[in-house]
């Protein structure tokens, strides 16, 4: 999967409030330009899971839509599995998938869960043996047994999340696009589809794009991130060194062997304090490049026990940047 300087600039009317101004729109259509994605390059190895971050608006799903061919780029170029997406070509739709958590089961919602599978297999050519198996499979796995005689419009968002997953994947596409798919999931259902991700993804080989603002979900399948703040390309890397990349401070952890009454405000932001212990540990939050001074300072002038230096808490990093981008 490459994208290469991909662009989506929307034309959005512009409605003004107000009857006159209401009038005067129907009569002269005002519009305005939104650039949701700009010159966005990446690429995705076969059988890679990556996740795709950003911040509310930063243009994840309009990339995901062009990466499905639901929208044409209006800059660059795209290709996946060697389709140009927007084509449409059913070669190219019966290999990948779409699943969002806000629309999880498409299809009419009368029909019964099954019917709505056999719907799905007429219209992706599934041959009923393979249908049958990765029925079965997908049922083992995502306990559809007792959904399958209900009717769609009457499931629960779990439900309706286990089986839109289960009819997007009868057809066991090569590529999956997850947008946001633990949305509105309790607990306990959210670990069930993480853990069904990574088995299919080891078992099938798939590449799966995911998108998701749950941390622990993103830790806890992909090695790699790419995240974009407003259309743009911010980081593709290891997620193991994103905290580090986009956090410009540093935890020190410190304990001492003895010693009462540190004045810790000199080496840094108390960020955690044992109250209880005159020896801590005391976590500092200080500066990525003070952090040699710091140390050094702490190991000459203090007792110290242990001394561990890390970056904070994924989780941490991520609400920082999103509240305040990257700056
Ligand atoms: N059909 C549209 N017409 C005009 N602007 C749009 C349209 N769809 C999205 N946008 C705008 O494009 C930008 C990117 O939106 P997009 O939905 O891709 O972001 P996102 O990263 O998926 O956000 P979220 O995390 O909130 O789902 C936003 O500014 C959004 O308001």
């Amino acid at each position: 999967m490459v994208t290469e300087k991909l662009g989506m600039t929307y034309r959005a009317p512009v409605r003004r409030s107000g009857l006159w101004a209401a009038l005067r729109s129907v009569a002269r259509r005002e519009y305005r330009q939104v650039d949701a994605v700009t010159d966005l390059s990446f690429e995705l190895a076969a059988g890679e899971v990556v996740g795709f971050l950003g911040p509310n608006g930063a243009g994840k799903s309009t990339t995901m839509k062009m990466l499905s061919g639901i929208l044409h780029p209006t800059a660059g170029e795209v290709r996946v599995l060697g389709f140009t997406p927007w084509r449409r070509q059913s070669e190219y739709l019966q290999q990948m998938a779409l699943v969002r958590g806000s629309q999880p089961m498409g299809g009419p919602a009368e029909l019964t869960v099954m019917d709505a599978f056999r719907y799905r297999q007429v219209l992706y050519d599934v041959p009923d043996a393979d249908f049958r198996a990765n029925l079965a499979e997908l049922g083992e796995l995502l306990d559809l047994e007792p959904l399958l005689n209900r009717q769609v419009r009457a499931l629960s968002l779990g439900e309706r999340m286990r089986t839109g997953l289960a009819s997007a994947l009868l057809y066991r596409p090569r590529v999956l696009f997850l947008d946001e798919p633990s949305i509105g999931l309790d607990v306990s259902a959210a670990a069930t589809l993480r853990r069904f991700v990574a088995g299919y993804a080891a078992s099938t080989g798939a590449t799966v794009l995911l998108t998701s603002h749950y941390m622990a979900e993103v830790e806890s399948l992909c090695r790699r991130v790419i995240l974009i703040d407003g259309g743009r390309l911010q980081y593709d890397g290891p997620l193991a060194t994103l905290a580090g990349r986009l956090s410009p401070y540093k935890r020190v952890r410190v304990t001492l062997a003895d010693g009462a009454g540190v004045a810790w405000e000199e080496f840094g932001e108390v960020e955690a304090i044992d109250d209880t212990s005159a020896t801590g540990p005391v976590t500092l939050r200080v500066p990525r490049d003070d952090v040699p001074s710091v140390t050094s300072r702490l190991l000459a002038g203090l007792a110290v026990a242990d001394l561990a230096v890390e970056d904070p808490p994924l989780e941490t990093v991520m609400d920082r940047f999103y509240r305040d981008g990257a700056r």
